[in-house]
């Protein structure tokens, strides 16, 4: 069974694997129980192509194995993050099968929090707190260094004041007046990508990236934090991070901008409603979609 490819094609991409393996690991030391729950996408990139031309399977750690790959990894090494299971996956893969010149693995976490009891944390209960999703992306080739991205997702934020967005482009096409005191709701993702592997504590930058978007976000509980638009706040979370944490190369962060529409209703005067700054409209779509990526213009200022 032989075949080469059609004269004048060639391979843009190639991979394949098994995808949304779900996985609970619990850790048990003594009472105390700890539990991670991921989805894990894995895929295999084989140094002959003799699968896809000639359906040859000689070379093809199935998909079904791939998934046993990550059950039978997680029972012998246990699972920490997201990041180190991946990459111990991608790790494995590459060690253990010399045709594999390239796998990806990504892994979504559940959020799972302890469960808090009478101000006590509990030994074996678990509560689902959706507020953030925490994602991450390993991709390692052959004979070179793993590329780490975490990622974040659905952070929904809102605040009532400390909001505007005045003196933008004035022309025949905008109605938007200026808006000295708006609501600012958004629902914040980002990504980032790692330096290095060595000595890299992803948990604490995670930690650190949500504390700098909350704090570029809502400042201080009294007074607040000041926004002139959704642009600026992005790029100082951006600095911030990048200043703080030398182990990330760069981050991509996207905030659309939640609408919440004062309602007119000075029409309502006699009833009582001439200025109104207490009933909004939320509008889902659409929305502003307001991104950036930010990374380094001098290299030996990230830790590698
Ligand atoms: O912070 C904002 N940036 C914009 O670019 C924009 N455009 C808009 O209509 N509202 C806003 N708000």
């Amino acid at each position: 069974m032989s075949a080469t490819m059609e004269e004048g094609l060639k391979w843009v991409t190639r991979g394949y694997g098994k995808g949304h393996v779900k996985l609970l690991h619990v850790r048990r030391e003594g009472a105390v129980h700890t539990i991670k729950e991921y989805e894990v996408s894995t895929e295999l990139t084989l140094a002959t192509d003799k699968d896809y031309l000639a359906g040859d399977n000689s070379d093809v750690v199935a998909t079904d194995s791939q998934k046993n790959t990550v059950y039978i990894l997680a029972k012998h090494h246990g699972v920490t993050s997201p990041e180190n299971f991946a990459l111990l996956l991608t790790e494995h893969f590459l060690s253990k099968y010399l045709q594999v010149t390239a796998t990806t693995v990504t892994i979504r976490e559940y959020p799972w929090q302890r469960q808090v009891v009478d101000g006590r944390a509990h030994n074996h209960s678990f509560i689902f707190c959706p507020e953030v999703e925490h994602t991450c992306k390993v991709s390692r080739k052959r004979g070179e260094l793993p590329e780490v991205w975490t990622g974040l997702e659905g952070m929904r934020l809102l605040k009532t004041t400390q909001s505007s967005f005045v003196n933008f482009v004035q022309d025949e096409f905008r109605s938007l007046p200026d808006m000295q005191d708006r609501i600012f709701s958004t629902v914040v993702s980002a990504s980032w990508r790692y330096a290095g592997i060595q000595n890299i504590d992803f948990g604490k930058t995670w930690i650190t990236v949500i504390k700098v978007i909350k704090d570029n976000f809502s400042g201080p509980a009294e007074t607040g934090i000041y926004s002139p638009s959704v642009q600026n706040t992005l790029y100082k979370i951006l600095k911030d991070v990048l200043i703080m944490q030398p182990e990330v190369l760069e981050m991509k962060l996207t905030m659309p901008n939640k609408h919440y529409f004062s309602i007119d209703l000075s029409k309502f005067q006699n009833v009582g409603t001439k200025h109104n700054d207490e009933v909004f409209h939320p509008v889902d779509k659409p929305a502003g979609n307001i991104t950036a990526t930010l990374g380094r213009r001098d290299l030996a200022r990230a830790r590698l």
